[in-house]
């Protein structure tokens, strides 16, 4: 049977080609095409169960996968995962460490059980990661008084002391409060401005869309969709229009409607829907800055709006738009889930509805 290689032109750090990994029945991942390129942060999506650490775990060759494989810095896990661990720092599991070693010491004895170098250049290396990760003020402090974010920073302290090129964390942010999530954030800029590439796996979309400039979304094992975030988000801007009374409403998304049949391409769609105060609005799927000339185009025919607010897309909406119209999607779980406020922080649970944290 022909082999479809997978693209590598240097630029692609991660490419995984049709890797699957069943246990028993259960696919946990099906047929997964992922592509990171040099320099991204990329975030990979999904609810409990959708098979983020699963697929991580295949990267680093801790699991086979069942079928497909793997590619990193354009080798073939499969036979050459010494040479590509050489250059990749990982935190998959809380790492363990010392409770009554500092937090510098803790750093030491893995240097040393790594085989790096004792001496000048391996404390200097030990200082860089210490003061990257925010912990050198607190290097001498024992680990058990650590706070749970400053552990958790120590843990990638410790994947960064090879000086890795690709940095892959499972779910970085996981129980951590919002002060831990924000320096987690801090440092994960950090570590992209060092140039490295980051994968980080998440079910916090409100994070990921602050930090990560590619996604995939990943639901029951399957690839929903993968892009830049920035494209993504682009797709769910829409412009609300609040019209005076619900006849003009009506007046308002027949006209539109007809305007959009018409050829007016930059109009995706329009259709009412309640806002969160109840209220009925018209939703025109539209890039935000096309907001004026809605507001013109209604008042060139009479019809005056009372309200007109431009929305920007949310990873959170994509999600919801993505997984409610796969095929693989858990759809009763998410029918009916109200827009809503954007800026609060949301995660996904295992049955892709919202929880506000
Ligand atoms: N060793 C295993 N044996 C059997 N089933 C497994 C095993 N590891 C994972 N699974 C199953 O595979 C599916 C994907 O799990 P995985 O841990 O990859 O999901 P995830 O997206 O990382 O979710 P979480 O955030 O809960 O870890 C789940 O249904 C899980 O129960």
């Amino acid at each position: 049977m022909d082999e479809i290689i997978p693209h590598y032109d240097g630029t692609v750090v991660i490419s995984t080609h049709r890797l699957t990994k069943a246990y028993g029945n259960l696919i946990a991942v099906n047929d997964l095409h992922l592509e990171v390129m040099r320099g991204d942060v990329f975030g990979f999506l999904g609810p409990n169960g959708a098979g983020k650490t699963t697929t991580i775990r295949m990267l680093l060759g801790l699991i086979r996968p069942t079928a497909g494989r793997a590619i990193l810095f354009g080798m073939d896990n499969a036979y050459l995962l010494p040479e590509i661990l050489l250059r990749v720092g990982a935190i998959v599991e809380t790492p363990v460490f010392y409770p009554y070693l500092s937090g510098l010491d803790n750093l030491r004895v893995i240097a040393a059980a790594s085989g790096m170098m004792s001496g000048k250049s391996n404390d200097r290396r030990l200082a860089e990661v210490l003061e990257i990760v925010e912990l050198q003020a607190y290097e001498k402090l024992a680990f058990r008084q650590y706070s749970l974010g400053m552990k958790q920073r120590l843990g990638i302290a410790a994947a960064l002391l090879t000086d890795p090129e690709l940095v892959l964390l499972d779910e970085p942010t996981n129980g951590l409060d919002p002060a831990g999530m924000i320096e987690i954030r801090r440092l994960i800029l950090r570590l992209s401005s060092l140039g490295k590439t980051i994968f980080l796996s998440s079910h916090i979309l409100h994070e990921v869309q602050q930090v990560c400039n590619r996604v995939a979304i990943m639901q029951k094992g399957n690839l929903v969709t993968q892009g830049n975030v920035s494209d993504l988000l682009k797709e769910g801007e829409r412009v609300e229009v609040r019209m005076n009374n619900e006849e003009e409403m009506q007046q308002a998304l027949q006209f539109l409607q007809q305007r959009q049949e018409n050829g007016l391409e930059w109009i995706r769609g329009v259709h009412i829907e309640s806002n969160r105060w109840k209220q009925p609005v018209l939703i025109v799927d539209a890039s935000t800055n096309r907001s004026a000339e809605i507001n013109a185009l209604l008042a060139h025919n009479d019809l005056f709006a009372a309200e007109i607010h431009p929305q920007q897309g949310s990873l959170e909406d994509l999600y919801l738009e993505v997984t409610t119209t796969s095929t693989h999607a858990g759809m009763e779980a998410l029918a009916g889930t109200p827009a809503e406020d954007h800026t609060a922080l949301h995660e996904i649970s295992d049955t892709g509805k919202r929880v506000r944290l």
